[in-house]
């Protein structure tokens, strides 16, 4: 891919417009008199998801409402813009251009993902079937590719942004792009550490600085891999400290040529995959596209022989003609990415949008991958919660 500027000038631009557009035509509304609320979809210190039907066109549609207490107007408009910005690609939430504000809340308009997001369908400490685990990936990595085509960080891969239409994972598709940045900016740390934080941002103190890169997305997205595959947490933070990371950095920078034992139910193939996307090192991580060369392989040792298991042909060869379609010629190779994660030509931002790190996660003391409900929080023992959290950005 070039690294001209002149692309990401283009990228800024487009981006900068339809904040503009969406700030200008920010109408004030009142919810019950255009839509009929159905059920609430997801909850969190953002605010919430209500499943609503339009009043007018009887479609249904996912209204995330932003709370205006913890919610600044350029954190919405920047969420809502990115959003509709990616919309185009079939792997990314589909957006249908509407935006208002209440008293309360600043609101947008996503198509509606009927079956839910994926950390509901993941057995814990079991994971799911290798091909319906591939299919996911596959349509996850697509729309990955498509962001950082386009000079943009997810920085939130988890699998409760993984919206799914079926639980089969025969659509997928990428959400919430209230942390995205683009690539290079500077951000402070504040957030917490949740299994999916990359080492090199475990390090960095609160409140220090550093550039958003297109690594840490790759980090998340090999941890997302794990969990799908197993059903676990393959560490609690990707720590020193924490004896499961401690294992795998150990054999990772080949100190030791014993397998650490989680990782012992994968094939040698899918281990060179994870060597790679979990590249302790942050320039040696590869990008996300290089998992496309292991599709043809075995991931884990006792799964079926045959890879289509779940899935059939046809559904697979439909999946690499939207990618064709989809995807710019190509993504950054690791010098690009090197080189624009150090950029400090991006634009300074202000401004700060509160967020729950990890709302749903949980980690046992045998890292096991369990759910607490919404609603009740945890329980005790090594539990992830939601935690209202100030990003500065
Ligand atoms: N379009 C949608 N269709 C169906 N469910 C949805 C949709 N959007 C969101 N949800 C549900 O609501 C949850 C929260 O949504 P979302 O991730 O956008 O909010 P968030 O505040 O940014 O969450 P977090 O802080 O945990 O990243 C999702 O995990 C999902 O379960």
């Amino acid at each position: 891919m070039s690294s001209s500027p002149l692309v990401s000038r283009a990228n800024m631009d487009i981006l900068d417009e339809l904040q503009l557009i969406a700030a200008q035509n920010l109408e004030r509304l009142e919810v019950n008199k255009y839509y009929e609320v159905i059920r609430e979809l997801g909850k969190g210190t953002y605010g919430k998801v209500d499943l609503v039907i339009h009043r007018m066109r009887g479609t249904k549609m996912a209204l995330k409402f932003l709370k205006k207490k913890t919610t600044k107007l350029k954190s919405f408009l920047r969420e809502y813009s990115i959003s509709l910005y990616m919309s185009p690609c079939p792997f990314i939430i589909n957006m249908f251009g509407i935006a208002f504000e209440t008293d309360e809340y600043y609101v947008f308009a996503q198509e509606y993902a009927l079956a839910g997001d994926l950390f509901d369908i993941i057995p814990p400490q079991v994971g799911l079937p290798e091909a319906i685990a591939k299919r996911c990936v596959h349509q996850v990595a697509i729309a990955l590719d498509y962001l950082h085509c386009r000079k943009l960080v997810h920085r939130d891969i988890k699998p409760e942004n993984v919206l799914i239409f079926d639980r089969e994972c025969r659509k997928v598709k990428l959400s919430d792009f209230g942390m995205t940045r683009r690539a290079g900016s500077p951000v402070k740390r504040v957030s917490g550490t949740i299994p999916y934080t990359a080492p090199e941002l475990c390090d960095v103190s609160r409140h220090e600085g550093f550039c958003v890169d297109y690594s840490t997305d790759v980090w998340a997205f090999g941890v997302l891999l794990f969990c799908m595959l197993t059903g676990n947490f393959p560490w609690e933070k990707a720590m020193p400290a924490d004896s499961f990371y401690q294992e795998f950095i150990r054999w990772q920078r080949r100190r030791t040529g014993a397998v650490p034992s989680q990782w012992r139910r994968f094939t040698e193939q899918a281990l060179r995959m994870f060597r790679r996307l979990l590249s302790v090192e942050q320039d040696r991580r590869c990008s996300v596209k290089e998992v496309f060369s292991y599709f043809s392989h075995s991931w884990m040792l006792d799964a079926e022989t045959d890879n289509n298991n779940g899935s059939t042909g046809n559904e697979e060869l439909l999946v690499e003609r939207m990618k064709q379609q989809t995807l710019a010629s190509s993504s950054p190779t690791a010098a690009e990415r090197g080189s624009s994660g150090a950029a400090k030509g991006g634009m300074k931002e202000s401004g700060h949008h509160f967020v729950s790190v990890s709302t749903t996660s949980s980690v046992s003391s045998t890292n096991s991958y369990d759910r607490i409900p919404r609603e009740t929080g945890s329980p005790g023992g090594r539990m992830l919660v939601a935690t209202p959290i100030e990003i500065c950005v």
